[in-house]
């Protein structure tokens, strides 16, 4: 039985008082990470506070990309040794929005995920077709590529404690979702596919979560399905309201 996972992708928004707030009103009504990891990956600026804020509370904090290398001469960038120091749990990965604005590639992205791994930091890993590939039928083969290359070289333990984001680039902030069923076979497909690199042990272990216009109205289909763990959430997870419903979505 795998243990649902709901992360909330704040992106570029929220100023810090709006997230300091956000924290406060959400800290003491998280559900019991015995049922469900509730995670918010939230501006890096924002992360020591919502660490202290989220402390001995169930609710985990993550952030929503980092460099590959410890230290060196990257201006701008955040290190995995730097995010760990602070008590950072997560890390979303290889999001399209920085595969496209940010010209990730999959080798940097598979780097990334060594990167978390070595620091303890759990990975998101992202993964999903753009509309054209879904409608000239390359959905499986986009996915499964982009998983192989982000799971490359690591052991069966560590991919089992890994977590994948299936996310078609056209649903994200569109308001359209895939259907539960849809997502549910491309989650389906990218466990198949874990199952081909690292045995069914760990494709059974592994969580995937659905991502793309994810609200309370339609979180719980998606949960219902087999292969779908959980949600990578972005607008919905700007509301406390709407959040907190999301969390408590799991039965
Ligand atoms: O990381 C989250 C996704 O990009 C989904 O965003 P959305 O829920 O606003 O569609």
């Amino acid at each position: 039985m795998r243990k649902p996972i709901i992360a909330g992708n704040w992106k570029m928004y929220k100023t810090f008082d709006e997230a300091v707030e956000f924290a406060e009103a959400v800290r003491e009504k998280i559900p019991s990470e015995d049922k469900v990891d509730s995670v918010i990956c939230a501006p890096a600026l924002y992360l020591p506070t919502l660490v202290d804020i989220a402390i001995e509370t169930d609710l985990a904090i993550g952030a929503q990309n980092m460099h590959f290398e410890n230290e060196g001469a990257f201006t701008g960038e955040i290190s995995p040794a730097q995010l760990s120091a602070i008590n950072v749990d997560y890390v979303i990965l290889g999001h399209s929005e920085r595969r496209e604005y940010f010209n990730e590639t999959d080798e940097a992205i598979n780097k990334k995920v060594k990167a978390a791994l070595s620091h303890g930091i759990v990975p998101i890993i992202c993964c999903g077709e753009t509309l054209e590939e879904r409608e000239a039928g390359q959905t499986e083969a986009k996915v499964s590529s982009q998983v192989k290359a982000a799971l490359e070289g690591f052991t069966d333990e560590e991919v089992k404690h890994m977590v994948i984001a299936y996310e078609p680039i056209w649903a994200i902030g569109t308001g359209k979702t895939a259907t539960a069923d849809d997502a549910n076979s491309v989650c389906g497909k990218i466990r198949e596919t874990v199952g081909g690199l690292y045995g069914s042990d760990t494709a059974e272990s592994i969580r995937i979560q659905y991502g793309g216009s994810v609200k309370p109205e339609n979180i719980e289909e998606l949960l219902s399905k087999e292969h779908i763990d959980g949600a990578l959430v972005g607008g919905a997870s700007l509301n406390v309201d709407s959040y907190l419903a999301l969390l408590n979505s799991v039965r």
